[in-house]
This record gives structure tokens, sequence and C-alpha cells, in this order.
């Protein structure tokens, strides 16, 4: 799935690529340049055929409209759930989470998601990180733990990724940095955190789930959820196993590039994917690359499934946004206004999570 992006000259030329580099974020070439006291200015994007389901939302609730090609599965649930006419197996549940939901998920997509067993992208790199978020409120910094000489050492030398620990800004200034190891800030750290999984731990390296890696199960209050979310995408009597889950987060200028996730068995069960934080454009693609994809925004507390047929087509997001008047989480914001929640706060007003929920088996 990821890394399957193949940036080739090929892919360069796709209809999906095409219509990635439309959305992407690029500054303007000019007001980069460090003469010049200008902010640089993101080049100005075209946002007039991205489907909107917001809106959508908002005209079928008013007089019961709806565009060509999109139609309201008659399905029993507590919210409108959108389906695109040709694309069976998509479907768009706009608003889908209560603030108090977006606030809680995005909470724990911070503090407990990236806390081993759970693997981040800095596992590879730094081992077992622990408290990322609480060490980044302190401003605290990740080092190599001291080996004292005469102790038995064998387990820290032997596991030699294991033993970094957070150290105060303060210890930092004694610190004799003895190894080659160069000191990191847990707030760089927590702005590089691209993604955890949770449940069945996923191999990025040999793009397959690894069972044997210690993990524990999903969090029963999210497998609650992902179960009620994923019912209207399910089969008559059966019911949605959430087994693995991959929390995306991106900050200003991240993207996802467009791909399939085929590691699952049964590609009739749904993927559950939750937005939170600041909006973003999705493009759903076809089941080639050459396929001219959709874009869509997503915004904080929408939800999508993807089942079936849509589980055939390349999708990513090429875009966040980060600005004042795109990203809407005022709302969001005010949820976080309490002084206790000023790190969040300050994360979220720049970033977006993603939280897809898979059943493996
Ligand atoms: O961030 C999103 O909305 C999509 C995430 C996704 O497609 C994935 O993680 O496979
Ligand atoms: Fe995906």
């Amino acid at each position: 799935m990821y890394g399957s992006d193949g940036i080739n000259d090929d892919s360069e030329r796709t209809a999906f690529r095409k219509t990635e580099k439309k959305y992407k974020l690029y500054y303007d070439s000019n007001s980069k340049s460090k003469s010049s006291k200008k902010k640089k200015q993101p080049r100005p994007v075209d946002l007039s055929e991205v489907i909107d389901f917001k809106s959508i939302l908002e005209s079928f609730a008013r007089n019961g409209d709806l565009p060509a090609g999109i139609s309201k599965l008659q399905y029993q649930f507590d919210k409108p759930v959108f389906c695109l006419d040709n694309c069976p197996g998509f479907y768009f549940i706009p608003a889908a989470l209560s603030m108090e939901e977006q606030c809680r998920w995005i909470k724990e997509s911070l503090v407990s998601f990236p806390q081993p067993p759970n693997r981040t992208n800095h596992h590879a790199f730094y081992g077992a990180i622990h408290n990322l978020f609480n060490a980044a409120k302190s401003k605290q910094v990740l080092v190599k733990e001291d080996i004292t000489p005469g102790e038995d050492n064998s387990n820290a030398l032997d596991v030699n990724y294991h033993n970094h620990r957070w150290a105060s800004s303060e210890e930092l200034d004694s610190y004799v940095n003895g190894n080659d190891f160069k000191p990191i800030s847990a707030p760089v750290l927590l702005r590089k955190l691209r993604w955890s999984t949770l449940g069945l731990q996923f191999d990025w390296s040999k793009r397959s789930y690894n069972v044997s890696l210690p993990h524990n199960k999903i969090p029963d209050a999210l497998r609650k959820l992902a179960k009620k979310m994923a019912a209207p995408a399910m089969a008559v009597g059966e019911e949605f196993q959430p087994e693995a889950a991959i929390v995306n987060y991106f900050g200003s200028g991240d993207m996802l590039g467009g791909h399939l996730d085929d590691m699952e068995a049964d590609w009739s069960k749904p993927i559950v994917s939750m937005s939170l934080g600041c909006k973003a454009i999705f493009l759903l693609g076809g089941k080639s690359r050459n396929d001219e994809p959709l874009a869509m925004f997503l915004r904080s507390g929408d939800i999508v499934l993807m089942s079936g047929e849509a589980r055939e087509r390349f999708h990513g997001v090429p875009r966040i946004f980060t600005d004042v008047e795109n990203a809407e989480i005022v709302s969001l914001e005010k949820q976080f206004s309490n002084e206790d929640d000023i790190d969040y706060l300050e994360y979220i007003r720049t970033s977006r999570i993603n939280i897809n929920i898979r059943q493996v088996f």
C-alpha cells in the first residue's frame, strides 16, 4: 500500500498522478526567496470540481435534493449514508462523529495509540518509544541510554535500538555525546510522526500483517464504534471484526500517494476510515491509475467506507488544508479551549489524523 506510490516516469503521466499534482500544496516559486519579506504563499488551487458532502448533506436535509450520481443509501442509520451510483461499495457518512467523539479519538491518537507494542514510523530507527506526546509537552529530548561501565549492560547493548530514553533539556547540557547519536527533541519527533498501527501489526517491509509481532487488541470503544459505522457496508446478518488499524498523521504539505489496500483477505469487508482535524482532499480513482479520479473533501468527523469493488480502486490524499479559511476546525478548536488541552489544540490546528480500521481475515 504505502511506498507503492511508484513515482517514476510512467506514473508521472497517469491521470491519478496528474490530479494529485493539481491539488498538492505548492508554494509560488518567487515568494520562497530569502530576500523576500513576504510570507510564502500557497499556490491557489481550483476547488470547483471537488465533491462537497457537507453541502450535499445540507441541501438534502433542506429539500431532499441530491446531485446527479449521488444517492442516499436505503438503510436505517442515525445519519444519512451517501453512495456514488457508479462506485458500488463506496459509502460517505458526513459528520458521522460528534465533537466529543472527535476530541476523544484525537487525544487517543496522540497519547495512547503510538505507545508500544503498537509500532510507529519511528520504530525502525529508534525502536520502541514510550510517552512521545507527554515528552513533547515537556520539551524533552531523546538521547541514547547511558551505559554505566562495570554494570551488566548486555541487554541494552544487544538490542541496540531499545536503549533510548527521554532527557530534560537541562540534563542535555551535561549530556556527554559519547556516541554518534544526535539527541532529538520530542516536539520534532511528534511532528514527524506519520503513522501508528493498532491491533495486528503491519510489517511495511514485507507488506503483510505479521501476526507474530506483539500486539494489543484494538481498544473496545474503537472496536464498538467501527462495528457500528461499518454496518451500512456489511451483508445482512454479518458483523465487522476490527482486527487492525492504521493511524495516519498529516502535517501541512504531507500527502498519501495513490494506493490500494490489498493485504486483507476478504475485500467484501469494508475499511472504516475516520477523519479528524484539518480538512483534506481525498481522491477516489478507478482500477487503473489511468482512470480519472474523483476529488472530494474530507472533514473532521466524516467517515468513509470502502468495500467490495470500491476496494479495487486507487485512492489517496494529495492535500490537507492548514490555513484558517480552509481547515474548517473552528468548532473543534473550541472543544480544546481548556488550558489543559493547549497541546492538543496546537497540534490539531495544523494537522489531520485519519484512523482506518480493517478486518484482516
Ligand atoms: O487518510 C485517509 O483518508 C485515507 C487513508 C488510507 O487510504 C489508508 O491509510 O490506506
Ligand atoms: Fe487506503
